[in-house]
């Protein structure tokens, strides 16, 4: 047998979703840079579900059955009020994916018109959760969505309590285009993986949930942040970084399975930091972060994902880190959801081998000759 360890460079389906060619990153065949630059996430929502850009009549749509499904049920609510004030996000939102099924009607029902419905539904009603429990944690009630804000805007509404700038809506508004599918990344496979067994959709997305919060995928924004903090300095950057690579760390933020030249995501990032950065008037986070980026290609050779710069990003939005990757959450759904209609629509099972290299010929001894 050939090992391909993690994976790597194995091709296991067609899709029509995203693609990563020559480091050049596209849904549905349009440019990240194109989509990033100009397109709004409801409009990217649409574009992976159908395959093709909205007309104004479809997105208005769109935008009116986001704003229908935001609410979650009372019991969710109830269930976030009781749960620990101290875990993390993500497990709040992994638990709490799982249990939206129970309300829904539709759980159980696989056919691609309820399978649509629920991708709407989970899109919806993911940033209430998260901005719920973030206020829970603070000892504030939730806010309730509010119709007519759009869908990044009513997440930094629900958050505060205050409608947003237009300029923290745009940067937010493209961070989650940024974010929105990827391909077969850890998460998305992970989401396939259910899917391929003829499970449900919110068995598939809370699989998901639970692959995105691991720190070599989508936990890695919270951590780049962690260590922004621990660096805390501009003159402590050179010996933390290096004593990290002394020690076998990695560098948070840096580094990617399939982008060997720079991650296409990152350029937007970093100019969203750099402008989000003087708007402020607070431009040590985005000053330091160029620094390691300099001093990580240098020892490294390795540049920065997704991950590095939308940590600063979120930061100078004034979102706890907590959230960081909740928010990825929030977004990627859209990308899972499409990728288990695919799936759905070309299913076989996922059932890969491994190869034995466990010993052998062992004959069982009874419990007490042992
Ligand atoms: C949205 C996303 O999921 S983007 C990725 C987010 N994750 C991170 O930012 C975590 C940090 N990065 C990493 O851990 C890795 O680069 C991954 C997981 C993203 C990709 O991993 P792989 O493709 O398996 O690469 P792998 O870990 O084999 O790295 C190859 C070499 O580069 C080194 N390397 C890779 N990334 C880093 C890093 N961030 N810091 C230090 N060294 C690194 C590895 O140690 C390895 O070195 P070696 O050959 O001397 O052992
Ligand atoms: O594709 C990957 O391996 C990770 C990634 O960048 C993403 O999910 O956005």
């Amino acid at each position: 047998m050939t090992i391909a360890r993690g994976l790597e460079g194995v091709v296991v389906c067609n899709s029509e979703i995203s693609s990563i060619v020559d480091g050049v990153l596209t849904y549905r065949g349009y440019n990240i840079d194109d989509l990033a630059d100009n397109a709004t996430f409801e409009e990217v929502a649409f574009l992976l579900w159908n395959g093709y850009l909205p007309t104004k009549a479809e997105l208005d749509q769109l935008k009116e059955k986001l704003e229908q499904h935001a609410e979650v049920p009372k019991a969710a609510i109830h269930q976030l009020k009781m749960f620990p004030k101290d875990v993390h996000p993500m497990s709040v939102l992994r638990t709490v994916v799982s249990s939206l099924a129970l309300f829904d009607e539709e759980a159980e029902d696989n056919s691609v018109e309820a399978n649509k419905n629920k991708a709407i539904k989970l899109t919806a009603k993911i940033p209430t959760v998260i901005t719920a429990y973030a206020r829970i944690q603070q000892g504030l009630e939730p806010v309730a969505p509010k119709k007519g804000l759009g869908f990044a805007s009513n997440f930094l509404y629900m958050l505060t309590g205050k409608e947003p700038t237009p300029v923290s809506v745009k940067a937010f508004d493209k961070a989650l285009v940024l974010h929105a599918d990827h391909e077969l990344n850890a998460s998305t496979f992970a989401a396939r993986v259910t899917t391929g067994t003829l499970s449900d959709i919110y068995s598939a997305v809370t699989t998901a949930i639970g692959t995105l919060k691991g720190p070599l995928h989508g936990g890695a924004n919270e951590q780049v942040m962690a260590t922004l903090e621990e660096i805390a300095t501009m003159d402590r950057i050179q010996p933390v970084i290096q004593a990290k690579l002394d020690n076998k760390e990695k560098i948070m933020g840096f580094g990617h399975r399939v982008y060997k030249n720079g991650d296409p995501r990152a350029k937007h990032l970093r100019e969203m930091s750099r402008q989000l950065a003087s708007q402020t008037g607070d431009t040590k986070w985005f000053d330091m972060s160029t620094e390691i980026e300099k001093l990580v290609y240098e020892k490294k050779g390795l540049q920065p994902n997704v991950d590095f710069y939308s940590a600063t990003v979120y930061t100078y939005l004034g979102i706890p880190r907590k959230l960081f990757t909740p928010i990825f959450a929030m977004s990627r759904v859209t990308g899972w959801t499409a990728h288990i209609l695919e799936q759905y629509a070309h299913n076989r099972l996922i059932r890969p081998r491994a190869e034995y290299v466990g010993k052998t010929n062992q004959v069982y001894v009874s419990v007490d000759q042992r």
